[in-house]
């Protein structure tokens, strides 16, 4: 029913989000069908997308609605219980050569207090075969005034500056963000958002980034996947998902409440 970011809302609600397309050949990331059930809770359903080279994409959902599942499968963490999951061209379940070749802010990374950002960037760069020099760091990441301090000491917002770094010091060529703007005050979230930007523009290729704010997925992703209990609801650029919700919408929180009430109302 959908290839490449075509949109099935349009579908039956038991149908939405589903899609026929084998993992996309030359996509960075491919889900095809992937299910995964807690249990007999069921928190992803035949959800299929594709995510080509270059983009930044936003994956947006009400909670509960499976985001972090697909990120841990995507990483390697989880297993699918059915469907054809691909992560540059490897399956996650049985090939982890991919693993060094990406990159992961998890939610609200947890640091050792008494240790800097620079004793962190050092034990990466043993860790890591290829690195970003420290000095190279501190200038794409904006570092400066608080890479020697320690972390217990430092803000939130500049902690997860310095999470965003280590995520991209093995210049990944695809980086996984999990909700990374948790917790920050709306002038510390515009300035992520243009680290985000820079480093998407210095050659960091793809993106992949969980939120709830709608704000952010608008402004920062050229693709938009929303997922709702477990189904894709719609996926598309910022305009095409505004123009799927219809005339009321004029923005992507318009696009998100419309799509979402609607899969709700239709799958009730
Ligand atoms: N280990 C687990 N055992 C049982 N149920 C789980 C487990 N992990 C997640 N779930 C359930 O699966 C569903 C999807 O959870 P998931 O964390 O993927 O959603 P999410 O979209 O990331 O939510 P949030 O926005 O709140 O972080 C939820 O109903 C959750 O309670």
């Amino acid at each position: 029913m959908q290839v490449e970011y075509s949109i099935a809302v349009d579908a039956p609600a038991a149908e939405i989000g589903a899609a026929d397309a084998a993992p996309g050949r030359g996509a960075v990331v491919a889900f095809a069908d992937v299910c995964k059930s807690y249990g007999r809770h069921r928190a992803l359903n035949r959800v299929s997308f594709d995510i080509p080279a270059g983009e930044i994409v936003a994956l947006v959902g009400p909670n509960g609605a499976g985001k972090t599942t697909m990120l841990e499968i995507m990483m390697g963490l989880r297993r699918a219980d059915d469907g054809a999951v691909s992560v540059l061209g490897c399956d996650p379940a049985i090939d982890r050569s991919y693993v060094s070749r990406i990159g992961v802010q998890i939610q609200q990374t947890k640091f050792f207090g008494s240790l800097s950002g620079r004793d962190y960037i050092r034990f990466f760069q043993r860790v890591y075969p290829r690195c970003l020099s420290i000095d190279a760091m501190v200038d794409e990441f904006e570092l400066r005034a608080f890479i020697d301090r320690p972390l217990g000491k430092i803000s939130g917002g500049e902690r997860q500056r310095i999470a965003l770094a280590l995520a991209m010091i093995n210049e990944p060529e695809f980086v996984i963000l999990d909700e990374p703007t948790v917790g920050l005050d709306p002038i510390m979230r515009r300035e992520f958002w243009a680290i985000i930007r820079k480093a998407h523009a210095s050659g960091r290729k793809t993106l992949l980034f969980s939120t709830h704010h709608m704000e952010e997925a608008e402004a920062l992703a050229s693709r938009v996947i929303m997922l709702t209990a477990g189904r894709i609801v719609a996926q598309g650029s910022v305009a095409q998902l505004v123009s799927l919700a219809g005339e009321a919408a004029n923005n992507l929180d318009d696009a998100y409440n419309i799509l979402v009430s609607k899969s709700a109302g239709g799958a009730a």
